[in-house]
């Protein structure tokens, strides 16, 4: 029998706030999403409260989780801001405005702790949509695979999660003894997208802290067990949403995946200046549909101006990671679950995914990763 929101509620009667109000009737529950036995919400806090409402959130969790008919509980903590920082997602129908954490950047301090058990997280990340952002991240996980290293995927393109397709997995993830999210595991990678637990339309409609709140929940709540590198699939963007995720997520680093047209390029400065605000290092950018293979005759034309993201790279100062040419093999493959790494590792197009997840390798292990520059302040 489905559990009501009502009884929900209620259950959050008797979890206490530090200064001792119910948290039901705090007014800092989000909306609460119930389905198939799922229950999701948050609790809105000031960004200087996350560690003392930790407590708070688990003691929710356990209440929620205590309730018949509930198979698995989502609860995080998030700080707002006022609307007018709208994420990608659509407005909410009750026409509530969408709200997100704040975005300002935070000293290193209160970033969010690493992920036990889990080397480096690296994000992918584009400027906009559309250009081989996860193809490129899932290319890149299998590649980290061929070097040897222990590696995971997390979709966090919650909007349009691409990577179950890509791996070619569907189903939810199994729940492991300490309640974790078991990662499905494909050509070596460990894989976990939102698109495993709900779908698209219902992700779709979620406020900017149900979004943040799941995300943070698949980064934490999932038995990665011990990773050399977690690439993390952003959504596509240089939005109030992205900016959060990039600075709330304990990232390593940074790949902007571009394609070599002015437009896209314009997009990847913005990446990079994202990521630059948060200080997370950019560790290079990868130019995709970089050049036209025909499939007919083999001739290679430079159909967007070939070299576009090699020159930005050198103006901004960050590495050049490499560059994929745009091949009908790349795209079959790709929407067929048998991406080319994995597929047809010996060929051309693999081995140029594999050189730009050596040079990510690289630069991880030397920590020879493009720092901010330092801002000099004349008084
Ligand atoms: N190098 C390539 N050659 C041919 N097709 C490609 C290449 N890279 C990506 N594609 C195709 O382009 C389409 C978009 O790719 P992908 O989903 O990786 O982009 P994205 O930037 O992640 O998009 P989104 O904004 O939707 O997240 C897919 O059909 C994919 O197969």
């Amino acid at each position: 029998m489905a559990v009501a929101e009502i009884e929900i509620k209620r259950a959050l009667e008797k979890v206490a706030l530090p200064d001792g109000t119910p948290l039901a009737a705090s007014g800092r529950l989000t909306n609460i999403v119930v389905k198939d036995g799922k229950v999701i919400f948050a609790i809105a806090i000031n960004a200087a409260e996350a560690n003392a409402f930790e407590t708070v959130r688990q003691a929710a969790e356990r209440a929620v989780r205590a309730l018949p008919g509930v198979s698995q509980v989502l609860v995080g903590l998030t700080a707002e801001k006022p609307a007018g920082a709208a994420a990608r997602a659509p407005a909410q129908p009750s026409g509530q405005e969408t709200r997100l954490h704040d975005a300002k950047p935070s000293p290193a301090s209160a970033k969010s702790a690493g992920i036990p058990g889990v080397k480096h997280i690296v994000a992918v990340a584009s400027g906009k949509g559309g250009v081989g952002k996860s193809t490129t991240a899932c290319n890149l996980a299998l590649g980290l695979v061929a070097l040897g290293l222990k590696v995971g995927m997390l979709d966090a393109d919650i909007y349009g999660p691409s990577q179950p397709k890509l791996f070619g997995i569907t189903g939810k993830p199994a729940i492991d003894a300490q309640r974790k999210m078991v990662p499905h595991e494909r050509y070596g990678v460990k894989v976990m997208s939102i698109g495993f637990l709900v779908d698209e339309t219902q992700a779709m409609i979620w406020r900017g802290p149900m979004v943040m709140s799941a995300l943070g929940q698949m980064l934490r709540d999932v038995a990665w067990g011990e990773l050399d590198v977690l690439v993390v699939d952003m959504p596509p963007g240089t939005g109030d949403a992205q900016l959060t995720l990039a600075q709330q997520t304990p990232l390593a680093g940074a790949v902007i995946v571009s394609t070599p047209q002015d437009l896209a390029l314009l997009d990847a400065r913005r990446g990079v200046a994202m990521f630059n605000k948060v200080s997370v290092p950019v560790l290079g950018v990868v130019e995709n549909m970089s050049t036209f293979c025909c499939p007919n005759c083999g001739h290679v034309s430079p159909i967007f101006g070939h070299g576009g993201a090699r020159h930005e790279a050198e103006k901004l100062g960050v590495p050049f990671l490499g560059e994929i040419p745009l091949d009908m093999e790349i795209r079959e493959t790709s929407d067929e679950g048998c991406p080319v790494m994995a597929t047809n590792p010996s060929g051309a197009h693999a081995q140029a995914y594999l050189a730009i997840a050596q040079r990510v390798a690289d630069a991880l292990k030397t920590g020879s990763v493009s720092r901010p520059a330092p801002r000099i302040v004349i008084e």
